[in-house]
């Protein structure tokens, strides 16, 4: 579930009475989603999505994602458009909460991604990562190496109940990526850093937008590349598929050409992005208390594509070289 903050009649109204977007028709909250109450608002004029921030996100990043929705909206992709309210401002306040308005897109995502949605899925990655440039507000990845190691503290002693040996197999895969990480040099600058299938819209076959920029910061673009390997070339069975692999590495490097040193990178950037969630899923599930509505999504997953990584040598292991 995903509205934790009910919003009565009322305060819809006086919310809206900022902006020019005429009169609620509707307005249903939506299931999907796990860090923010979202609602699906249906005006006399348009349709939008209304997002109340809750507790996990930091209200000082707001005028970062807030600004990066203006800034590639502008330049051509697609993307939710913060609605700006009479006054000028984006961002306001209901409930209590911090809260801000976007435009619906219309698609659907795909549940079975085929290669055919890993070509368009790098395209649209490529495209987003030129979008990104020359925006001026700056987030360092709070999800990289250092928190990592920090999650990987709060884990200790507890991840063996998961699965047996899951300590000591973190604490050796730091030990090997924190060195590696911190000797890469990689073309760097806004990254989507979790664009997993549930957060890319297709209507038909071609991808319609890109949504949920919450976890967007600045880090290397081959390193959003991988968490998108992760997220959409392994099979339900967990098996590696390399045909989506080829494609997806394909169709980036054809719209932004990766650079040798990017390359010879992936294997660890694909270690490092299998880490991150493996990591963020495995605190999610020990702290959840039992019962609480929330979908736990499984950390073993993760395992497997971390092992998987770990046996690979070059980029040639995902099914593609560079042509
Ligand atoms: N601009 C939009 N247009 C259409 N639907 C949207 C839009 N933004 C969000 N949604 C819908 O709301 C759902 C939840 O949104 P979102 O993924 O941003 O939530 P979240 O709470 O940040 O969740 P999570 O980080 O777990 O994915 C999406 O799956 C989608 O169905
Ligand atoms: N995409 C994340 C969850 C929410 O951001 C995961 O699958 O672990």
């Amino acid at each position: 579930m995903a509205v934790y903050t009910e919003v009565p009649d009322e305060d819809l109204a006086a919310f809206l009475a900022a902006y020019d977007v005429g009169e609620a028709v509707s307005f249903k909250g939506i299931a999907e989603g796990v860090e923010n109450s979202n609602y699906l608002l249906v005006t006399t004029t348009d349709r939008f999505i209304l997002t109340l921030y809750e507790k996990r996100v930091e209200r000082g990043d707001l005028p970062f994602f807030l600004g990066l929705l203006e800034h590639l909206s502008a330049r051509g992709l697609t993307c939710p458009q913060p609605v700006k309210a009479r006054d000028g401002s984006v961002l306001k306040e209901l409930c209590g909460r911090p809260a801000a308005m976007v435009t619906f897109l219309d698609g659907v995502w795909v549940r079975r991604p085929t290669p055919e949605h890993c070509a368009e899925l790098g395209h649209a990655l490529a495209a987003l990562h030129e979008a990104g440039r020359g925006f001026p507000l700056k987030r360092p990845n709070a999800l990289s190496v250092d928190g990592w190691l920090a999650l990987a503290a709060t884990a200790r002693g507890r991840s063996d109940a998961v699965t047996p040996g899951l300590d000591a197999l973190i604490a050796q895969e730091l030990d090997h990526l924190a060195p590696a990480f911190a000797g890469l040099d990689l073309p760097s600058g806004v990254i989507h850093a979790d664009l997993f299938p549930n957060n890319v819209f297709f209507l038909g076959d071609r991808l319609s937008g890109l949504i949920d920029f919450y976890f967007a910061c600045d880090d290397a673009y081959a390193y959003d590349l991988a968490i998108c390997l992760n997220a959409w070339c392994f099979d339900p069975d967990g098996g590696y598929d390399p045909a989506k692999g080829a494609a997806l590495l394909a169709a980036y490097h054809a719209a932004r050409p990766l650079s040798e040193a990017e390359i010879a990178a992936f294997p660890t950037l694909a270690r490092g992005a299998a880490i991150r969630f493996l990591l963020t899923r495995l605190v999610d599930w020990l702290d959840t208390p039992p019962g609480a509505m929330v979908q736990k999504l499984d950390p073993l997953e993760y395992l497997a594509k971390l092992r998987f990584h770990q046996q690979a040598e070059s980029v040639a292991a995902y099914g593609w070289t560079a042509p």
